[in-house]
């Protein structure tokens, strides 16, 4: 659960008002949060908020995470966000780093945090969805802390898509979607920079139990079963509701 639905529930009850006072970023996607979810029960019973849920999708590249997300997205409502994606999208459309991201990309690198959790952020806070795929994120411990920090929430569950090298190179390869780190140069720095920044994410988020392993080799669809074996022990958060106490004003 997000830690900021438990903030959000302090804030509306008035029991922790130093809140306001804490990262101004984390109070705005709360209010945006709070102006699209909280609902009011037609009979009067107390308001309640949607708790966001939120699935980090991790791999290596090609190992399949865009079009799992696509399936999910079709079978649970989830809303995709894939950083690489984003970061394309800010590359296209002359975003003020254009330059240094497309630098980034080509060479295989990861884009500074605070850069990308700008982007999730701002995309988390354009839709008004409360169940998030966040594709390819984080990618380094330094990610992960920035994200914690900024959008103040970890993780429900991690799905991590394990596949070898080999596939991976294999995949990437043929993929064919005219992206620059597409190539066998860009793609060997590519795992080495996950071997080395990105699976001691994983690691920190096994050791909290949020990983899901996958076996990510099989067809898509076979793939896909797995991932809805999963998913069918988290079903039941997908829609969780936390009733909130709102306090009358003693005057
Ligand atoms: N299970 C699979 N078997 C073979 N190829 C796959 C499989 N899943 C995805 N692909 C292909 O591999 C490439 C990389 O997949 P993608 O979903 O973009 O991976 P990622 O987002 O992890 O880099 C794409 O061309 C995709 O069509
Ligand atoms: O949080 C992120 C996500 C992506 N990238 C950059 O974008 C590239 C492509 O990422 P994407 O997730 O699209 O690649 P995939 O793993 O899906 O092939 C990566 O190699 C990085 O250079 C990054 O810097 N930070
Ligand atoms: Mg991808």
């Amino acid at each position: 659960m997000w830690r900021r639905v438990s903030s959000l529930t302090g804030l509306l009850s008035h029991s922790k008002p130093s809140l306001l006072n804490q990262a101004p970023h984390r109070f705005n996607l709360l209010e945006a949060f709070t102006a699209q979810v909280l609902t009011r029960a037609k009979d009067g019973a107390s308001p309640t908020v949607r708790t966001p849920f939120v699935a980090f999708v991790l791999g290596g590249p090609g190992s399949g995470k865009g079009t799992q997300c696509e399936k999910i997205v079709e079978t649970y409502g989830f809303t995709h966000l894939s950083a690489g994606d984003l970061l394309r999208q800010a590359i296209s459309s002359n975003y003020e780093d254009s330059a240094m991201i497309f630098n980034t990309i080509k060479e295989g690198k990861i884009v500074p945090s605070e850069v990308t959790v700008q982007l999730i952020q701002r995309a988390i806070e354009s839709s008004s969805n409360y169940k998030f795929l966040i594709d390819g994120f984080p990618r380094s411990e330094e990610n992960r802390v920035a994200f914690e920090k900024i959008i103040g929430a970890e993780p429900d569950v991690v799905l991590f898509f394990d596949v070898p090298e080999e596939e991976m190179v294999k995949r990437v390869l043929g993929r064919n979607q005219g992206r620059i780190d597409d190539n066998i140069d860009t793609v060997k720095k590519r795992l080495e920079v996950f071997a080395a920044l990105n699976l001691p994410v994983i690691k920190h988020y096994s050791e909290l139990g949020k990983v899901q392993k996958i076996n990510a080799v099989g067809t898509t669809d076979e793939i896909f079963d797995r991932v809805r074996t999963v998913f069918a022990a988290y079903e039941a958060k997908f829609d969780d509701f936390v009733h909130i106490v709102v306090q009358k004003a003693i005057i």
